[in-house]
């Protein structure tokens, strides 16, 4: 090809798209997430901060074991409020908050996160509340000048029920229990915004589990996940199209540092 000719040049390749998923616990929801990454079903996506509240959350050696590696985060409240004296819930779910937006995340999943989170948690993520980056030197003018500043960033939560239906913990058991009581005749899985309201914000995708009567909760439980871990990737990438669309030519989900310049 001779020097005078045109190369082609290729449109700016966009930012990967990037996900914080906070976990509690086995991380089965997580995994179908790690494994749809960069795909087409979560295309150009890396989940950049998997956090959990529960120190054996077997989600953090889902995240440290996948190629390559997720970075992970860990804090319980608990601990946190022995170890720092007169601070509070809140300033334990404002510290969440701190972890969460230093990943700079585009959408932040709840993943079987089994703490209820305050509406200063979810003001920070909305980008209205500015939180002082603790991890710097007090007086660093850079702190004063540069606090965190954020958002909006969604957060979604993944809720095994239909939408009104027993919000909060323990849901598959309740459900499984009053259906087999013949208090309710369908059950199901949604992921929904996360609001202030536990399991009250506008759901993103609900799917009916099909149920039968007298068939034991293992069984149940076992169809209800596998629904689970469609519906998250498929919410997540909802959510993430929302915020930061791929461009037209980029839907095959290859992961676009992998394209070559082509002379
Ligand atoms: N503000 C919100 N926080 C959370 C939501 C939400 O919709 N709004 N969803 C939950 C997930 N979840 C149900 O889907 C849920 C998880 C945990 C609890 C709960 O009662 N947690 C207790 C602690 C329980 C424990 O440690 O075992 C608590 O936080 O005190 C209710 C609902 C995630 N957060
Ligand atoms: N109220 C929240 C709640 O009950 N979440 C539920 O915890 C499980 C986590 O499983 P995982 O850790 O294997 O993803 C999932 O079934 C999820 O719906």
């Amino acid at each position: 090809m001779s020097a005078s000719s045109p190369t082609t040049s290729h449109p700016a390749l966009p930012r990967r798209r990037r996900l914080a998923v906070l976990i509690s616990g086995s991380g089965t929801n997580l995994q179908a997430l790690i494994d749809a990454q960069n795909t087409p079903a979560l295309p150009n996506t890396s989940i950049v901060l998997v956090l959990s509240n529960r120190k054996a959350a077997h989600g953090l050696v889902r995240a440290t074991s996948a190629s390559p590696p997720i970075p992970t985060a860990y804090l319980a409240l608990q601990p946190y409020l022995r170890h720092n004296p007169g601070k509070t819930r809140e300033d334990y779910d404002l510290e969440l908050a701190r972890i969460v937006v230093r990943a700079k995340p585009d959408v932040v999943v709840l993943a079987g996160w089994m703490h209820i989170v305050s509406e200063s948690f979810l003001e920070v993520l909305r980008g209205h509340h500015k939180i002082e980056d603790e991890s710097r030197t007090p007086g660093d003018s850079d702190n004063d000048e540069n606090p965190i500043s954020t958002g909006p960033i969604p957060v979604i939560n993944i809720h095994p029920a239909l939408p009104g239906q027993f919000d909060g913990a323990n849901a598959i058991q309740r459900g499984y229990e009053a259906f087999q009581r013949g208090e309710v005749d369908r059950l199901g899985v949604m992921v929904h915004r996360v609001v202030a309201e536990v399991d009250r914000g506008e759901p993103l995708i609900v799917r009916e589990v099909p149920i039968e009567k007298g068939e034991s909760i293992e069984v149940y439980e076992e169809r209800l996940h596998s629904v689970e871990w469609e519906i998250i990737v498929q919410a997540t990438k909802r959510v993430l199209d929302e915020v930061k669309p791929m461009p037209p030519s980029e839907g095959n989900g290859i992961d676009s540092d992998d394209r070559v310049e082509k002379p």
